[in-house]
């Protein structure tokens, strides 16, 4: 097994541990321990699993929405619930489209000279109420504890934690930052992540955090033995601190990002990224770096922790309560009576219509979840990541059995489509680094004649 050690100086090493020692139990139903030489550490089931059953459910670590996604779906900053109201939902991807310059649909202009109450405001507020809208009630959106208007949040709960876990070191609120100087470079950090690669904003949150837990250690009074000088508690504190990531860690972004079809020269195109990250790195030391602990802002691990999110994230995707309310309202069987569609379509059908196509578009982002981020690719997968409707509203990783799991048994996804034949599976599987090791594979390479399929 390989994992990550920052050195004092902040270069990365790679420590070789070849024996099988389980590094972890979740609960009393799995572990995480080596499953071979080349997979790495895996995780296995302690327990019999029926199928259809909930193997792990899990909260995102670090994650955020995607930065094109944001005026499609009004959410939780820290666990992606749908916040606010349908009317609210509504609204505010209306404003984004006019925002953009794009014009609300004519017979939306009709409803509100007719109804004066119907405006995007009213709806906002809720002043005005959508019909039927009460059916799919949402949590009260709670504001920033530091004032920004880039984090929302579904309770104090999840305000406070984000707040305590990295948010406080990263929000350009009034209330958060001693001087506009460092409120104006984090504006910069965000303008540019959104600009090149919103994955930046996740690194950032990881360092944040990594730097949020080593001082609070610090603080605690941390002191192991062998650290003797403040710089060696300092070294030791962020090691504890960054352990959450350190078995992690795969190849830095730029070298194993998948070259794109229309690359010729991956060379050129990998040198980019690698400017990339720095300059990006460049613009969070400017208002994050903490001389306590200088390998947190070295580039090399930068550039693994952006790995980690290319190799190991899971796109969050969380499905919009705004679908089931059109759905509610317009679909021959969605539960209304004649009468009652009529008279709601009067009001939703020109919402309807100024929303478009993807008028119940879901959150999308990405994530990295400690646990799912060990669970190993197989061809013929025991297990999926799965969202059920109405039960998974948030961004949290759920983990389904689709076949019934013996103790012992290595719990494994498919990451690309298990049915395509061996040599497509082994292409799309090159793109995140490596050649598969599932019996499946195995066995399809030993017999020619299906390897060529
Ligand atoms: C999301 S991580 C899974 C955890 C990983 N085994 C570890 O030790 O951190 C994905 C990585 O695990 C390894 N891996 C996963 N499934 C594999 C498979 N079927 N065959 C070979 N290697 C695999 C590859 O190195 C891949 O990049």
């Amino acid at each position: 097994m390989y994992i990550l050690l920052i050195t004092n100086h902040g270069t990365i090493v790679r420590s070789s541990l070849g024996v099988l020692q389980v590094i972890d139990r979740v609960g009393v139903d799995l572990e995480v321990r080596l499953a071979s030489k080349i997979k790495g550490k895996g995780v296995f089931a302690r327990k019999a699993i029926a199928e259809d059953n909930v193997i792990f459910e899990e909260p995102a670590l670090v994650g955020a929405q995607h930065t094109a996604n944001r005026a499609d779906a009004l959410v939780c900053s820290r666990c992606f619930t749908f916040i606010g109201s349908i009317g609210m939902q509504i609204a505010h991807r209306l404003l984004s489209m006019r925002s953009e310059g794009l014009g609300l649909h004519p017979s939306f202009a009709c409803l509100c000279s007719a109804t004066l109450s119907m405006d995007l405001s009213c709806l906002w507020s809720g002043v005005a109420e959508l019909p039927h809208s009460d059916r799919y009630p949402l949590p009260k959106l709670v504001t920033c504890l530091g004032g920004c208007t880039d984090t929302v949040y579904c309770s104090e709960e999840c305000a406070a934690a984000n707040w305590a876990a990295h948010h406080r070191l990263l929000c350009s609120g009034p209330r958060s930052q001693p001087s506009r100087i460092s409120a104006d470079a984090i504006r910069r950090f965000k303008e540019h992540a959104d600009e090149t690669n919103d994955a930046f904003h996740i690194a950032a949150q990881v360092v944040a955090g990594t730097l949020l837990r080593a001082e609070e250690l610090l603080s605690n009074g941390f002191a192991p033995e062998a650290a003797g000088s403040s710089s060696e508690r300092n070294w030791a504190a962020l090691q504890r601190a960054w352990r959450p990531y350190a078995a992690a860690w795969k190849a830095h972004w730029w070298e194993c990002v998948a070259i794109p079809d229309d690359v010729t020269d991956a060379a050129c195109f990998r040198s980019d990224l690698h400017e990339l990250a720095g300059d990006s790195l460049e613009l969070l030391k400017e208002f994050l770096y903490d001389e306590r602990f200088p390998a947190l802002f070295h580039l090399d691990v930068y550039g693994s922790i952006m790995g980690i999110f290319e190799l190991n994230n899971l796109g969050i995707y969380v499905a919009s309560p705004v679908e089931d309310y059109f759905e509610l309202c317009h679909a021959e069987d969605g539960g209304l009576s004649e009468e009652e569609q009529k008279l709601t379509h009067l009001i939703t059908r020109p919402l309807l219509d100024s929303l478009g196509e993807s008028y119940g578009a879901g959150c999308e982002g990405s994530a990295f979840y400690a646990l799912q981020s060990c669970c190993n690719h197989s061809c013929a997968p025991n297990a999926h990541a799965f969202k059920r409707a109405h039960i998974d509203t948030d961004g949290s990783a759920t983990i389904l059995a689709r076949k019934p799991i013996a103790p012992g048994e290595e719990v494994c996804l498919s990451y690309i489509d298990e049915d395509a034949p061996y040599h497509d599976r082994r292409a799309a599987l090159a793109d995140y680094g490596f050649t598969c090791e599932c019996d499946k594979c195995v066995s399809e390479a030993a017999a020619p004649g299906k390897a060529t399929a």
